[in-house]
């Protein structure tokens, strides 16, 4: 009588979920494995939603895209070594595409690990994750879980955001702790994304630069389209009448057919403006590093970005404006008197003209892909552009090399935030992971545009996709190989790969429907009966295998040696 009731106890894992449930965390995406698997398990049972992938780098770039689509880092789960090497590359992409994702991976025993003793999986992983992720953190106690949790998802979404590892090794999982002790550890965040505000002299060094420009141009990256700043941005464009050319994550933040784009018309906009504004858009390959002939040598710009170290890593910035975009932008709206600033209507028209010349030239390219026969790329694409402008709702993820370009130009996005693609890095394979992270944070459809080969890299997640009977409507552009199907090389080298392959009997295997579309009417009434289905569906769309070139348009990046073809 009267004895002691034992003290509550809890153990790392369990600290892990309540850390994670503390601070919002609603989804997980990962593969599971020693010593993990128990809290995938518990997160399932406390109400976090587990999705199970086929391969960690799969998994990894769903929790990127959710990061993306939420402004709260995507959580992704792994094993030790060879689990967590495979969500690298997802890590590496969130950071270059600044995304914010968070790894949790267990690890091995460190007092065998460090010795090189050779353990189960022994890998120094926290070394390992350094040089790909914006930072990362071991745990190397029970009571500093909530730490590590709390500080791994403030560095993910807080300034530039982008991958963040964090290490926990088995023992600590494992490792029992006062429960009292343990829930005071853990600790909610406070405010994990501040704003940053611009400094008013700032602003007001921008607004003179484009109020004096002749041929001022707006250029929107995917760092306006993750800011949610669509209001400001959609004044701040319309009221000064500046032309803009959106980034393809950036499509959407004002409708593609939007008199100001200035998309159809990019070449000629960029060589002639004199005072740029670039908005989370950062000056590297994608944009030509800003260098002339590409860009008028005596352009002007401004730059808009949330990192102070971004301005001047390609081309002197005349006006810096450091903080986040939204702070930015209504510091711009509200510092701008009305009439302030006013793209001339000489440049504006400039560019109309050329725009309704370049959509003209098009026009017959276009229309010949209707009925050509073995059906091109833009035949196919142009019957999902239609099937997608009657289902506004739908989010769009595409990758490829041909699948890629053609798709961007082809398909307009008439809102923010709703077309994921291979970013700044141009890495195949984000294609299923992208797919089922928008349809589960989201609840929307999803049309995933795909090159063959660039499926292949993450097809085998068709079956989650299938598991969880998400509304992913995969639409494969199969030319029958990488970039074209009949690229015999002429140094008799065995060709690109072949692939023969009948993608939609594969989604069959798994329990989703599987269509095989010859011509674009076939392609328009499977995606439009699928989309009303709402269920798991691949669309093998059958396209000439000569349809295509190498690497689409950025096959100039190739090496000009001597093997270079003339
Ligand atoms: C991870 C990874 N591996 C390889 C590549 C190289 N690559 C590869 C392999 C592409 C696939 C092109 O074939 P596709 O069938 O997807 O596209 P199209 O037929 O539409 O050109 S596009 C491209 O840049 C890459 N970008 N990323």
């Amino acid at each position: 009588e009267g004895a002691e009731e034992p003290a509550a106890l809890t153990d790392g894992i369990h600290l892990v979920v309540d850390a994670l449930k503390l601070n919002g965390v609603e989804n997980i995406y990962g593969v599971v494995g020693i010593p993990i698997t128990d809290l995938a398990r518990l997160a399932q049972a406390s109400g976090i939603r587990y999705i199970g992938f086929r391969h960690e780098s799969d998994a990894a770039h769903a929790a990127a895209a959710a990061g993306f689509l939420t402004q709260r880092p995507g959580i992704c789960l792994t094993v030790s070594a060879p689990g967590f090497l495979n969500g690298l590359v997802g890590l590496a992409n969130a950071t270059t595409n600044c995304f914010p994702m968070v790894q949790i991976s267990g690890s091995s025993e460190r007092h065998i690990v460090d010795l090189q003793r050779g353990d189960y999986e022994e890998m120094d992983q926290l070394s390992a994750a350094k040089q790909f992720a914006k930072a990362a953190f071991r745990v190397s106690r029970a009571e500093d879980i909530g730490r590590g949790i709390a500080r791994s998802i403030r560095t993910a979404i807080s300034g530039r955001p982008g991958g963040v590892y964090l290490d926990i090794p088995a023992a600590v999982l494992g490792e029992i702790i006062d429960a009292e002790k343990g829930a005071a550890s853990l600790w909610e965040l406070v405010d994990p994304a501040p704003r940053q505000l611009p400094e008013p002299a700032a602003v007001d060094r921008a607004i003179d630069l484009l109020a004096g420009a002749e041929r001022p141009l707006i250029v929107l990256g995917k760092g306006a389209a993750y800011a949610r700043a669509d209001e400001s941005i959609r004044e701040f464009v319309e009221s000064t009448g500046i032309p803009y050319v959106p980034m393809s994550m950036a499509k959407g933040l004002l409708p593609d057919d939007h008199p100001q784009s200035a998309a159809t018309s990019r070449s000629l906009a960029l060589k002639r403006a004199d005072v740029v504004m670039l908005v989370g858009a950062r000056l590297n390959w994608l944009l030509g590093h800003g260098d002339a002939p590409q860009w008028n040598p005596n352009a002007r710009f401004v730059q808009v970005d949330i990192a102070a170290n971004e301005m001047d890593s390609n081309q002197p910035i005349a006006a810096p404006l450091v903080g986040d975009i939204g702070s930015v932008m209504d510091a711009l709206v509200e510092r701008s008197k009305p009439g302030r600033i006013s793209a001339p209507a000489q440049w504006r028209e400039e560019i109309a003209a050329k725009s309704e010349q370049n959509v003209a030239r098009m026009a017959k390219r276009l229309q010949d892909a209707k009925t050509a026969h073995p059906m091109k790329f833009l035949g196919a694409l142009q019957a999902v552009r239609d099937v997608l402008g009657d289902n506004p709702r739908a989010y769009v993820v595409n990758e490829g090399a041909n699948a890629l370009d053609l798709t961007r130009n082809t398909i307009g996005m008439k809102v923010p935030r709703h077309r994921l693609d291979s970013g700044t890095w141009g890495v195949m394979g984000i294609g299923m992971g992208y797919a089922i992270a928008t349809a589960v944070e989201t609840g929307e459809p999803v049309v995933a545009i795909e090159g063959d080969s660039a499926f292949g890299f993450s097809g085998m997640e068709i079956e989650v996709i299938c598991r969880y009977n998400l509304p992913v409507v995969t639409v494969v552009l199969n030319n029958s190989g990488v970039y074209r199907g009949d690229e015999a090389s002429p140094n008799g080298d065995p060709a690109p790969t072949y692939l023969r392959a009948r993608h939609d009997l594969m989604i069959e295997a798994f329990g989703g429907k599987g269509y095989r579309a010859t011509t674009p009417d076939e392609v328009a009434a499977a995606l439009r009966e699928a989309l009303a289905a709402g269920v798991p569906a691949l669309i093998d769309c059958v396209i000439d295998p000569a349809d295509g070139t190498e690497s689409g348009n950025i096959s100039h990046l190739n090496p000009k040696g001597l093997t270079a073809k003339r």
